[in-house]
């Protein structure tokens, strides 16, 4: 499978442009897309499963212009919104046989096969008799990603679905993404959490005001900002200072006062230690010192 996207833009009613010239090309695995808030990702979702037509540019899926081939691109297509919400008091296994029966699955004992099989690759076997409105929100998100699975498709879209979730189960709403992309699929997922791009994207864009600033994999976009993160000891005094100055990533607090991680271009009039940067170094680095500023003088 492969997503070819050429000179993409979208210009919103009120004369936004939400999206500016985006290219991108998508293979198969898991593909992380990392932005900020209002960056574009939700619009360029909505564009990839057909929700909405860009006012400019072209999306090739396999080679096919989704422009004209709608109708197939979708039978292709898994999707969890953002804004994910059941309509209905159902059980959670009702939930899902209604979702395989909107995509098509007529016979019911299929359709009853098929929703156990996804309740058991989710998690939520246990709790199928549930009424789908009273299940954890980390359930309910894992329901949404269960949806999106109906009918094995190719293509994958999970729109920022770790948001106000608790570590645990976001880590275990990664492991259920990452299983699936051991299979031949893509699976694109938005987010403006950094832990949420973990090791196995094996291919990431930054989105930043509806521009691209990169893509690659995650190891070429932390080697970016190599030579640009530090550590130092400061006093309680010292503290307000050098976070005026830099961004501040971590700060552990001590006796004396704080041991800190910081990224710069460069650094003046302060002792530091180089250290090797991580995603996390590695985006606010890049937000701080590069995407804002190529914004700026373009
Ligand atoms: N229908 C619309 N009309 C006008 N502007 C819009 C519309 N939809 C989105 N926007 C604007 O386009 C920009 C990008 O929005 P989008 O939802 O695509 O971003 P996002 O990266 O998904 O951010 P978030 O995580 O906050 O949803 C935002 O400034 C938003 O206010």
């Amino acid at each position: 499978m492969n997503i070819q996207i050429q000179d993409l833009s979208q210009v919103y009613k009120n004369d936004f442009r939400a999206l500016n010239k985006v290219n991108l090309d998508i293979e198969s695995g898991m593909f992380g897309l990392l932005g900020p808030n209002g960056a574009g990702k939700s619009t360029l979702m909505r564009i990839l499963v057909t929700l909405l037509k860009p006012t400019h540019g072209e999306v090739f899926v396999n080679g096919m212009p989704l422009s004209k081939n709608r109708a197939e691109v979708r039978s292709y297509l898994g999707y969890l919104p953002q804004d994910f919400r059941f309509f209905s008091k159902l059980r959670t296994w009702e939930f899902l046989d209604y979702a395989a029966s909107l995509a098509g699955i007529k016979k019911k004992k299929e359709r009853l096969a098929a929703v156990d099989e996804l309740l058991e690759q989710v998690g939520l076997f246990d709790v199928r008799n549930r009424y789908a409105n009273k299940l954890s929100g980390g359930m309910k998100r894992r329901l949404g990603i269960a949806q999106a699975l109906i009918g094995e498709p190719k293509i994958i879209i999970v729109d920022e679905p770790t948001t106000g979730l608790d570590p645990e189960e976001r880590i275990r709403f990664r492991n259920i993404l990452s299983n699936l992309s051991q299979k031949e699929v893509i699976i694109i997922l938005s987010t403006h959490i950094v832990g949420d791009i973990s090791s196995t994207c094996r291919q990431m864009a930054l989105l930043n005001r509806g521009e691209v600033h990169f893509q690659g994999s995650p190891e070429a976009f932390v080697k970016q900002s190599s030579g640009h993160v530090f550590k130092t000891s400061v006093s309680f005094e010292q503290m307000k200072l050098i976070s005026e100055q830099y961004p501040v990533i971590t700060s552990v607090p001590g006796a004396n006062g704080y041991e800190i991680e910081f990224v710069a271009d460069e650094v003046n009039g302060w002792e530091t230690t180089l250290i090797e940067p991580n995603l996390e170094h590695a985006y606010v680095y890049f937000m701080e010192y590069v995407a804002n500023e190529k914004f700026q003088y373009q």
